[in-house]
């Protein structure tokens, strides 16, 4: 189980988030939803612990270690002179220790491997690092913000169908803006509002949008 307790959590003075708390009792995708600038990221950067905050994240009654967690930024940085292949293999061994074999059943998307990646357009950059998180299979927990930002229809759809198959045996959390892509798939929706961040049903949070899909 995951339990994210969040007090509070500030940028110097203001308050972006206050008195969170969000148990997730099951493997599933979870979907957060809000307008720009309302802190999904900043409760993504909470649970990661890339951030201070005051309150708790667990997971398991254990607090949460990061290599448990795949996290997929909107824009991910990656060493730019390095080739995909480097990058792949650069992103496993920090990951998981030395380990020089790509396995090639788990790039989900078909990206010339020997490419700069200074050379690579943004999508592609995009698919180097998902190929990257994707060659490691023991996470527990995976955090997309946007995740379908930036790359083709085709490739969104692949993300999409990733995604539900590790819903199956895993925590997915998902940020997007782009709701209903995402909202069939998913076992819970957060919306996160002037520092709250409240369950609703697919219903309420299409009223809250006041969309009709
Ligand atoms: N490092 C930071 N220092 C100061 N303020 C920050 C920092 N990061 C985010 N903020 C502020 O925190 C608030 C929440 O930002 P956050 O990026 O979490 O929102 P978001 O819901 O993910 O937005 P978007 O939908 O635009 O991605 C915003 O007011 C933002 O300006």
């Amino acid at each position: 189980m995951l339990k994210i307790k969040i007090n509070s959590k500030q940028y110097l003075s203001k308050t972006i988030l206050k008195d969170v708390n969000i148990h997730i009792l099951e493997n599933g995708i979870y979907g957060f939803f809000g307008k720009n600038g309302q802190g999904k990221t900043t409760l993504f950067h909470c649970i990661l612990g890339f951030t201070k905050y005051q309150g708790e994240v667990l997971f398991n009654n254990n607090k949460l270690e990061s290599p448990e967690i795949a996290w997929i930024p909107t824009e991910p940085d990656l060493y730019e002179y390095l080739t995909c292949h480097e990058f792949i293999m650069f992103y496993k061994n920090i990951s998981r220790g030395k380990n020089n074999t790509l396995d090639p059943d788990k790039l989900l998307f078909d990206i010339e491997l020997n490419k700069i990646i200074k050379e690579c357009s943004t999508g592609t950059k995009k698919k180097v690092y998902l190929n990257s998180i994707l060659q490691i299979s023991d996470y527990k927990i995976y955090i997309f913000d946007e995740p379908f930002n930036g790359l083709d229809i085709e490739s969104n759809y692949s993300l999409l169908k990733y995604i539900q198959e590790l819903g199956k045996t895993n925590i997915v959390l998902i940020s997007s803006h782009i709701i209903e892509i995402i909202l069939p798939y998913l076992k819970e929706c957060y919306f996160i509002n002037q520092t709250t961040v409240i369950k609703h049903t697919k219903e309420n949070l299409l009223k809250n949008f006041e969309l009709n899909v």
